[in-house]
């Protein structure tokens, strides 16, 4: 969390609302959003597909009309195409060419071939925009007691993912804005 607001702060130039233009120039906070993506993609198992002919897939054969189910949570994890597949590791992404479009098969949160995701450019464009401000305008800290341990990851079943228990964290604004270097009309008001 530090370290990716530090990148934020640093290279976005103290602005209080970051553009879409100031998010391409975070690396770190990029391959933030990928590992997320790796670990925790919202749709674990795709979209599933109905095979229209009979085929043989690693050895497997598999009938005409079968619905298939692609495991890309597996492949997310699989320690034969990840270092350390369980352990959250942006840096991975930093000198990597890997990327989310389709084509490399060990990362496909948004699926592959001509069914892809068409949704790819709205949802990074907003959550860029939306995580970068977020992380921007706020220190965030875990509720009083509260480790980092004891944050739960656990999902309710279904074909997308989503927490079996909410999240409680506290947005404080930074201690850097004691001085700001910028007021919008609407605190000056
Ligand atoms: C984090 C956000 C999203 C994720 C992880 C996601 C993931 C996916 C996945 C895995 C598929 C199936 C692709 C395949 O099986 O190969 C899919 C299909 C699709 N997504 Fe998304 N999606 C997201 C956001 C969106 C948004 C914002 C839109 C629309 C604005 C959208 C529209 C669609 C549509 C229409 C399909 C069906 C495409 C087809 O079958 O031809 N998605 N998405």
């Amino acid at each position: 969390m530090k370290k990716v607001q530090e990148e934020i702060r640093t290279l976005g130039g103290k602005k209080e609302f970051l553009e879409e233009d100031d998010v391409q120039k975070f690396p770190y906070f990029k391959a933030v959003i990928k590992e997320t993506l790796r670990l925790h993609l919202p749709a674990p198992l795709l979209v599933p597909r109905e095979t229209s002919e009979s085929c043989t897939i690693d050895g497997y054969e598999i009938p005409a009309k079968t619905i298939v189910y692609v495991n890309a949570w597996a492949i997310h994890r699989d320690p034969k195409a990840w270092k350390d597949p369980h352990e959250f590791i942006p840096e991975r992404f930093l000198d990597s060419t890997i990327d989310f479009g389709g084509q490399d098969f060990e990362f496909i949160p948004f699926g592959a071939g001509r069914r892809i995701c068409p949704g790819i450019p709205m949802t990074i464009a907003s959550l860029d925009l939306i995580l970068a401000n977020l992380l921007n305008s706020f220190d965030w800290e875990l509720p009083a007691g509260m480790k980092k341990e004891d944050i739960d990851t656990e999902m309710l079943p279904g074909f997308t993912q989503h927490k079996k228990n909410p999240l409680s964290v506290l947005a404080k604004p930074p201690m850097r804005d004691k001085t700001p270097t910028f007021k919008s009309p609407r605190l000056q008001a």
